[in-house]
């Protein structure tokens, strides 16, 4: 037995050899086929990854051959590159949109009116701090818009009596404008280098409805802005009117007149309230030394007057443009003399400016009758079909007002520009304006107002 193992010994091992050889074989074999398959997995994914980036970004998507076993590191290469020429691609749309959107911006914010008017950039030295008493009235809203537009720092003081924040609304917001709303009858404290004080209503009907408060309004109103003058060592200009001439003897009427008022009639709230006024500025001047100017205003009008108003223009155009009677009050034989308002805060501005401290009257001497007055607007309104109408007459009305110009001419270099027929045209296209923006309108300010006559 031992002899026959001998025998094939040599054969067995041979075997042996070969079967262990084959099984190295089969086992190398199985790896190779495993390898294979990973790798071929492996390529499937980033097959997808890139079908599905292709789709979504990549104009060529990378082509399958590059897939080799050994180049697995440049095909990596080649994906981070694309990816970056795809980011790369994604800036420069989002930069050419938001270059598209800036030009629609641009265009759209051209569109759209700019916010304050134009103001002039003053320096520190120039630039003065102003305040406005009734700064949003009629003739005040024109002042505070000179005195911003040249570069002051403005501060507007109204109670909106008869003032009108729409007066001033485009310059709410601006860095140099300041908006207090406060009745003068009280007393302010402010930082002031001028004070323009025409805080006051104006209008017949307007002043005659409160009295007691018109008279307040120019007596302790104009006490306190004199107090404050003198605190803040601010010059002052006090809006005064040419009815301290009350019901005038003298015709026209200079500066010297000393006026025809009777002290307890409808209008002596505002006329002996304004000749007060004028008293309290000379006797701060020469008590406090205060630095006073006083403007004796005559009929002013213009844009930004209130449709019921009740003042002779707005009442007239405003009948004008709607075909209603136009109210002549009395005979109409009465005459004003109108100051178009651009005027008159040219003379006021002047005024300020001068060294001359007594009363000067700013006003347009050209004179109408009332009478024609009417029939000047009628003419001026083009279709109108109102019939002129005299009516009762009003009490204590002064019968004739012409100003003697004559001291601002020579003091302030100063007369009126604007015709009546020029500065009446702006008027009226302004209540135009007015009406269409509302229906609203209440002419019946003298409510016993009587047709007699129609011609
Ligand atoms: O509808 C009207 C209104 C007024 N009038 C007359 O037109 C004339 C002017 O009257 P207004 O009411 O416009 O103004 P007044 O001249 O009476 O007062 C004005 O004077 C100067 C300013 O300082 C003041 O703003 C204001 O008091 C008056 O004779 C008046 O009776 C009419 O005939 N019809």
């Amino acid at each position: 037995m031992i002899r026959q193992y001998l025998k094939f010994r040599k054969t067995i091992t041979i075997a042996c050899v070969l079967s262990l050889l084959f099984l190295i074989f089969l086992i190398l074999t199985k790896n190779k086929n495993s390898n294979s398959s990973e790798l071929t997995r492996h390529h499937k994914r980033l097959d997808d990854d890139f079908q599905d980036i292709g789709y979504r970004e990549f104009d060529e998507i990378p082509k399958k051959e590059i897939y080799v076993l050994g180049e697995k590191k440049e095909i990596k290469m080649e994906l981070s590159n694309t990816v970056e020429d795809s980011t790369k691609r994604e800036l420069r749309e989002v930069k050419a949109k938001v270059e598209q959107l800036e030009k629609k911006i641009a265009f759209l914010e051209g569109r759209i009116p700019q916010k304050y008017p134009e103001v002039q950039y003053l320096g520190y030295k120039e630039r003065k701090r102003i305040l406005v008493t009734g700064g949003a009235g009629f003739v005040g809203s024109h002042l505070v818009d000179v005195l911003m537009i040249q570069g002051h720092e403005v501060i507007v003081v109204d109670n909106f009596f008869t003032g009108r924040k729409r007066n001033i609304e485009h310059w709410f917001g601006h860095r140099n404008f300041e908006l207090i709303h406060h009745d003068i009858v009280n007393p302010l404290f402010v930082e002031a280098d001028e004070i323009y004080h025409l805080a006051s209503p104006a209008s017949p009907p307007h002043y005659m409805q409160n009295p007691v408060k018109t008279i307040k309004t120019n007596t302790l109103g104009t006490i306190n802005m004199l107090g404050l003058a003198r605190r803040v060592g601010a010059k002052i200009l006090i809006a005064s009117t040419s009815e301290v001439y009350g019901d005038p003897m003298v015709h026209p009427q200079p500066e010297s007149y000393w006026g025809h008022v009777n002290p307890i009639g409808p209008r002596a709230c505002y006329d002996e309230g304004k000749r007060v006024s004028e008293t309290l500025a000379y006797s701060y001047a020469k008590q406090e030394k205060v630095s006073v100017r006083v403007a004796r205003i005559f009929n002013t009008y213009g844009p930004r007057m209130h449709v019921s108003d009740g003042r002779v223009v707005s009442n007239f155009i405003m009948q004008a443009l709607q075909n209603l009677t136009i109210t002549v009050y009395g005979n109409g034989k009465q005459t004003r003399s109108f100051c178009y308002v651009s005027d008159l805060v040219d003379g006021l501005l002047a005024l300020m400016a001068s060294s001359y401290s007594l009363p000067v009257n700013i006003g347009n001497p050209v004179e109408h009758t009332i009478e024609e007055f009417a029939v000047i607007i009628k003419n001026l309104v083009p279709g109108c079909r109102s019939t002129v109408a005299t009516g009762a007459a009003v009490e204590d009305d002064p019968q004739r007002r012409r100003p003697d110009i004559t001291l601002a001419k020579k003091e302030l270099h100063w007369s009126p520009k604007v015709s009546l027929q020029d500065g009446l045209q702006r008027t009226i296209d302004y209540f135009k304006e007015e009406l269409s923006r509302t229906t609203f309108y209440n002419n019946q300010t003298y409510i016993d107002f009587k047709v007699k006559t129609s011609h």
